[in-house]
């Protein structure tokens, strides 16, 4: 069954902690549906290496809050080649830095950056619903705030220790506690901060992977999509009846 049965176009909404396997899980399950992909926690950091760039304080909430407008940020939304660009320039690579991650849970926390971005991002779901068969969009909020009426809610986890390895086996020779510790500090950020923290609610299905494979977590979530979009052809036809 494909996704693009529902006329009105499927949403999935992927929250979880730092590394639980959020991106490649919506990038896999994206394209075996034919759904756009949107990865909101790339905007964050574009905005954080944008600010960065241009030489403005991290950590001083207003300058962050009067710049936040400021930078034009694209998202490519094909889940076999995702791309980012601010202000044109292709900053893929960039938004990965170490020096972006240490800040970006800072940039992210200014109530004027959240504004702007999950508009953006509901204005793309918007875009996937009328022009695609719908869109997998991840992040830490969009359960709970972003798309709290998507048709398959899902909150990814695995253990930190499956966290930090899956991570480490990204870098040769990368050491496993400081990943550990660095994942553990972001997530404390992430799920502190005033506005709309990264938060499990009861809503959203609990999809612990630690003893699964990418394979086996991406065939799941392909049959929560299957399963939600035949319930939403039978609604729609009963309707018509
Ligand atoms: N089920 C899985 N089994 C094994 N490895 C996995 C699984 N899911 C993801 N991975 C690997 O774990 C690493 C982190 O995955 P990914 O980048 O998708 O996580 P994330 O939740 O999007 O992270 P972040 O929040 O930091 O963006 C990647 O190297 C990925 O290939
Ligand atoms: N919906 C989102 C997505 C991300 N963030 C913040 C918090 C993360 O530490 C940071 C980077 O995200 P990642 O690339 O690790 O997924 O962006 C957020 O606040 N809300």
């Amino acid at each position: 069954m494909s996704a693009q049965g529902s006329a009105e176009g499927v949403v999935v909404a992927i929250d979880g902690p730092s590394g639980s396997g959020k991106s490649s899980t919506a990038k896999g399950v994206a394209t075996a549906r034919g759904l756009w992909y949107l990865d909101t926690g790339a905007m964050y950091r574009a905005m954080t290496w944008w600010m960065q760039h241009h030489r403005i304080d991290v950590d001083d909430a207003a300058a962050v809050a009067e710049a936040a407008g400021r930078p034009d940020i694209t998202m490519g939304t094909d889940p076999a080649a995702p791309t980012v660009h601010v202000d044109g320039r292709d900053v893929a690579r960039e938004i990965r830095t170490q020096e972006v991650t240490a800040k970006v849970s800072a940039v992210s926390a200014v109530p004027a950056v959240r504004e702007r971005l999950v508009d953006e991002q509901r204005g793309t779901i918007a875009q996937a619903r009328r022009r695609a068969g719908g869109i997998v969009v991840e992040g830490r909020d969009i359960t709970t705030i972003v798309a709290p009426d998507a048709s398959v809610k899902i909150y990814l986890t695995a253990s930190a220790e499956a966290r930090a390895h899956r991570r480490s086996g990204e870098v040769q020779g990368s050491d496993v506690a400081a990943i550990q510790a660095d994942l553990a500090r972001r997530d404390l950020l992430d799920s502190s901060r005033e506005d709309s923290p990264l938060t499990q609610t009861a809503e959203a299905l609990e999809l612990e992977t630690t003893g699964l494979g990418l394979d086996e977590v991406v065939a799941i979530v392909v049959a929560l999509i299957d399963r939600a979009v035949a319930a939403a052809e039978q609604a729609e036809s009963s309707a018509a009846i």
